[in-house]
């Protein structure tokens, strides 16, 4: 028997007032995958994320984990959620909140090495261990949030733009980290806005359209079903959402 979705989330809808910001959000995340939430502004991959990760009350649907119906507070159990935009402590420096963080949420120490070993070499974190949160730049405090969302020990980890801010280089050398952690077994729900990042990191995407998950596959699953076979990807996201 096929073992369940990591994450299964079933017709998840939200409200704000006259605002239906998710009407019909269906889609899984496999263990051991990347997968991408694509859409355009105003889509509602912000508050998808937000429903799942338990901060914001859903109207409906469900959200299951590993096979298991989980209630909003029981989810921060289960997954780890970094939102777009915040600095959290922005007095403390850079390592003392990813101590903080290893601290609070319990990594084991063999994890805390082999995060040391490769997703903050990646993320290049050590530059800035000395440095105030709240004095970094948006690409650099994006580096040191991403790094501290994968050193909590969590097997489903949720991102909101997670290469917002980050250059080219950087941007590519988070792809490859996502790549290996995912190889490792983790599972990544990430918004993104850029259509090449989602294509060069995403095993499958889920698009996203006045808050409706239109059309869910790998980018040549999704061209076929555009009839766009070798197509842009932006064609097929108009062609589907
Ligand atoms: N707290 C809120 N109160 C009222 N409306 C909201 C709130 N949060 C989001 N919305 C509305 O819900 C809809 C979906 O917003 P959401 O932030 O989820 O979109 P998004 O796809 O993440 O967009 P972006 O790519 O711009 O970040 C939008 O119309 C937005 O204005």
């Amino acid at each position: 028997m096929e073992s369940p979705a990591r994450l299964a989330v079933r017709a998840l809808r939200k409200r704000f007032g006259a605002i239906e910001a998710v009407r019909d959000a269906t889609f899984d995340v496999r263990a051991g995958e990347v997968v991408g939430l694509l859409g355009p502004n105003g889509a509602g991959k912000s508050t998808i994320l937000e429903c799942l990760a338990g901060l914001l009350p859903a109207d409906g649907g469900t959200v299951h984990v590993d096979g298991r119906a989980l209630a909003p507070d029981a989810r921060r159990a289960a997954l780890f959620y970094l939102p777009d935009g915040v600095a959290p402590w922005p007095d403390a420096t850079v390592a003392h909140v990813l101590d903080l963080a290893a601290d609070a949420w319990g990594t084991p120490a063999d994890a805390r090495r082999a995060w040391a070993d490769d997703a903050a070499v990646a993320l290049d974190v050590a530059a800035l261990r000395d440095r105030r949160v709240g004095a970094l730049s948006k690409g650099q405090r994006k580096r040191v949030l991403v790094a501290l969302a994968l050193l909590v020990p969590r097997p489903l980890v949720l991102m909101d733009e997670p290469f917002d801010g980050l250059d080219l280089r950087q941007t590519r050398a988070a792809i490859a980290l996502f790549r290996r952690v995912v190889a490792g077994g983790r599972s990544l729900l990430v918004s993104i806005h850029a259509m090449r990042d989602a294509e060069r990191v995403c095993d499958r995407l889920v698009l996203v359209s006045d808050g409706v998950a239109r059309a869910e596959g790998t980018p040549d699953a999704l061209r076929a079903q555009a009839g766009l076979p070798g197509g842009d990807l932006e064609d097929v996201f108009l062609a589907l959402a």
